[in-house]
């Protein structure tokens, strides 16, 4: 399902650097994200993950480098992706009002907003939960409402940092389950795990980071057969990394 008539991919990303006084943490990454292919961002804690993605989704702005969605960028395109966090930010409203609120930011029409959430909670099996309070749902419903909302808003790309981390296996399979469905949408799915099982199972691509560098960007049935570097071979055998 495409959106619109452009495509804001690729995204290309070049000689990305973030630093925080005087401390570089993303050292000069440059990517090019196709359409297509779902993206698993991996690499030991504190590689610099979870900033790649919010300085991709530009929620960050990098000390140097570009972020270049196809077309250039304007706030016509940045409604264009969405992101989804480890820990779902729900507002202290029921669970429906959430996705109405999240359309209303997205500049629905009234009308639209109302039958947009409506059709995001049936067509993940989240109906029962509409009038609920969403603070109060449990973790995993609140991932799933999460997603279902960033969903509503119809996105090009949806960018998840960490999206089942802090969840157990049966929530974990019901967001694997969303995260295919959105994918085999057409929607881009750009997302980092630290469950090497998961990267399997949902990943076509690997980008591979360690210590704010990019090492690795590699079709994942081969990053997970023979990794290029030491690092990720390292990595992989769960050997610690300097
Ligand atoms: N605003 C900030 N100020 C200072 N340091 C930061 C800031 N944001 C991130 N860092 C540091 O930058 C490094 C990379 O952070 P990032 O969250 O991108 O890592 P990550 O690969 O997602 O790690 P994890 O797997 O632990 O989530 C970490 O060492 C982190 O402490």
């Amino acid at each position: 399902m495409m959106h619109g008539t452009f495509s804001i991919l690729p995204l290309r990303v070049s000689g990305l650097r973030f630093g925080v006084r005087g401390t570089e943490l993303i050292k000069g990454i440059s990517f090019e994200l196709r359409a297509g292919v779902r993206t698993l961002i991996i690499g030991p804690n504190g590689a610099g993950k979870s900033l790649t993605l919010r300085l991709s989704h530009g929620l960050i702005k990098p000390t140097a480098g570009e972020v270049a969605w196809a077309g250039g960028t304007t706030d016509r395109r940045r409604k264009r992706h969405a992101m989804v966090f480890q820990r779902p930010v729900m507002l202290r409203r029921s669970a429906r009002a959430n996705l109405v609120h999240a359309l209303s930011l997205g500049g629905l029409d009234r009308s639209e907003r109302g039958r947009r959430a409506d059709e995001a909670l049936e067509r993940f099996g989240l109906g029962h939960l509409a009038d609920r309070p969403a603070r109060l749902l449990s973790g995993g419903e609140q991932q799933r409402l999460a997603i279902a909302r960033a969903w509503s808003l119809r996105p090009q790309v949806l960018f998840l940092d960490e999206p089942t981390s802090a969840l157990d296996p049966a929530s974990t399979k019901a967001i694997e389950e969303m995260i295919e469905a959105i994918h085999a949408d057409g929607v881009k799915i750009v997302m980092t795990t630290h469950n090497m099982g998961q990267a399997r199972r949902l990943g076509d691509e690997v980008l591979f980071l360690h210590n704010g560098r990019l090492l690795e960007h590699t079709p994942a049935d081969e990053f997970f057969a023979k990794p290029r570097t030491e690092e990720a071979d390292a990595f992989l055998k769960g050997e610690l990394l300097h």
